[in-house]
């Protein structure tokens, strides 16, 4: 490729390179006009195989143990960040308000779901919460998923109990008396979060709403990784020119 061809190209390495998600970006990249697969990392590998290949946004999907140590050193290397690796706490995200704090000009996107379908559930139930006195999310995953509950389920119930709180909901009903442990799920901001793995399932997601006489239900099915790979392009080509710390991937859609 020509040396001005290649200055609209945007040079992009991958963390977790080897990984079920990571092999799938790395084959949307390659296949994107206006992008250039310049490393691809995995366990093992020195980080610094990203700066000499003269990485401008790196990817990670990797393992929540170790992102925050390769986002640190993304940030502390200047290199901007799309990370799809879930684990984020509001403890983690703040710290990475902090080491952004260091470095104006660099853009980290961190999203629980790049699905375009999957952001679009969580909209409709952001939206839906208000009107129904009862929610339980249902999330569905394949069986080597080494989290539980999902990001997504995480990031929805946040979006769902904020909804609530500023509509003036008050508790669930639930009168529950008599418990065997976890039967009722996990417990995140009110909100009760089901996670189900299963040979056979990718990433499912349903928000069950209740109320008298009636029920709703919001589902995404994602049935491939390729369904994540729009937003994560969508993502490394906002990355560069969105200083500082984005947060899922709603602000990057129309
Ligand atoms: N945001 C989204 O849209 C989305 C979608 C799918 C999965 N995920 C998340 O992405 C993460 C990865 O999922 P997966 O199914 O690809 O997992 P995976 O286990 O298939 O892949 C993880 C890869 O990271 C590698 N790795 C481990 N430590 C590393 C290190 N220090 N440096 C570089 N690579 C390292 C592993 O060897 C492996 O190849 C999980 O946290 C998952 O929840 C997010
Ligand atoms: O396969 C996974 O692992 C997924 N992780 C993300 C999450 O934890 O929400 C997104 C969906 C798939």
């Amino acid at each position: 490729m020509t040396d001005e061809r290649e200055q609209g190209t945007i040079r992009v390495g991958v963390l977790g390179a080897g990984g079920r998600m990571g092999a799938e970006v790395c084959k949307a990249v390659d296949g994107a006009a206006d992008m250039k697969l310049v490393a691809t990392v995995d366990q093992g590998d020195a980080l610094s195989e990203l700066t000499d290949a003269g990485a401008q946004v790196v990817v990670d999907f990797t393992t929540p143990d170790v992102v925050m140590d390769n986002l640190r050193w993304c940030v502390d290397h200047g290199v901007h960040a799309v990370v799809g690796t879930t684990g984020f706490t509001e403890q983690r995200l703040d710290q990475v308000r902090g080491w952004l704090a260091g470095k104006p000009g660099l853009g980290v996107v961190i999203a629980p779901n790049f699905g375009i379908g999957a952001v679009l559930m969580m909209q409709f139930a952001t939206r839906a919460a208000r009107y129904f006195e009862s929610v339980e999310i249902i999330e569905q995953h394949h069986p080597r998923k080494l989290d539980a509950p999902s990001g997504t389920a995480t990031h929805t119930a946040r979006l769902i109990a904020a909804a609530r709180a500023e509509a003036g909901l008050g508790p669930v009903p639930d009168a529950t008396a008599d418990e065997v442990p976890g039967a009722r799920g996990a417990d995140l901001d009110g909100v009760r979060v089901h996670a189900v793995r299963a040979t056979g399932l990718v990433a499912h997601q349903e928000v069950l709403f209740g109320t008298t006489g009636e029920t709703l239900t919001i589902r995404h099915d994602s049935y491939d990784r390729v369904s994540f790979m729009p937003g994560v392009l969508l993502a490394v080509r906002a990355v560069r020119s969105r200083p500082g710390l984005t947060l899922a991937l709603d602000p990057l859609l129309d």
